[in-house]
């Protein structure tokens, strides 16, 4: 089964367009200010409305408060929130009670003890993304974490990985990881924000052709 792809951090319509005509199942829309591909609102219901039903369309959010993330979701509309900072179950639960969508957790991946950690989530985290622990921000750093930590992992949750991921990269940790989900972000740009066509194509071609 070839893993699902996610490119993420998408900002214009060009940009949404060849991701559905290259074959992503999933994109993303950060709503983040300190991102260099923060979408306000209104752009970011734009893209997710140009994007139809073509790929499953995650909005990204790190920390937003709750009345925050309730007219994120109302504007944008997205089928996936992806919770990409330092939310706790009981958080993602409470925006759950009150939103019937789905929700992603992101996890930085430090060591073995992260990975009993994130148990926490089970039941509430629809899928796990584990990315590299954060840097100045929390994503969309182009950083890898150790694929070794899940090699011999037992998951118990929905999956996937992020962090670093490019081209030339993303069979290799595939290979390593068994990661039925792949998402990228800086591995598909020729500069921050602005995605290239070439390198979504090529990240594709690799992440299927294994
Ligand atoms: O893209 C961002 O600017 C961003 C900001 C804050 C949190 C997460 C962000 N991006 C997500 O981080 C992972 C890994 O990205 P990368 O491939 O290493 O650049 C991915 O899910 C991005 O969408």
């Amino acid at each position: 089964m070839p893993p699902l792809v996610k490119f993420c951090g998408l900002t214009s319509p060009d940009a949404v367009d060849a991701a559905i005509r290259l074959g992503a199942t999933h994109i993303g829309l950060v709503h983040y200010e300190p991102s260099q591909r923060h979408l306000d609102l209104s752009t970011a219901a734009a893209l997710r409305q140009r994007a139809g039903s073509a790929v499953r369309v995650a909005l990204l959010l790190v920390n937003a408060p709750p009345e925050l993330t309730g007219k994120a979701v109302a504007t944008v509309k997205p089928d996936i929130v992806q919770f990409h900072g330092s939310e706790t179950p009981e958080w993602i639960a409470a925006v759950k009670q009150h939103v019937a969508i789905e929700a992603w957790k992101a996890i930085g991946l430090k060591d073995a003890g992260t990975l009993e950690r994130m148990q926490k989530y089970r039941g509430i985290a629809d899928r796990i993304l584990f990315d590299a622990p954060a840097q100045a921000l929390p994503g969309g750093t182009g950083t890898r974490f150790d694929w070794s930590l899940l090699k011999n992992h037992r998951h118990t949750m929905d999956w996937g990985i992020a962090g670093g991921l490019d081209p030339d990269n993303v069979a290799a940790a595939i290979a390593a990881t068994g990661a039925p989900l792949v998402d990228v972000s800086t591995g598909i740009e020729s500069a921050p924000g602005v995605k290239d066509v070439d390198k979504m194509a090529a990240f594709l071609k690799a992440a299927r052709n294994i």
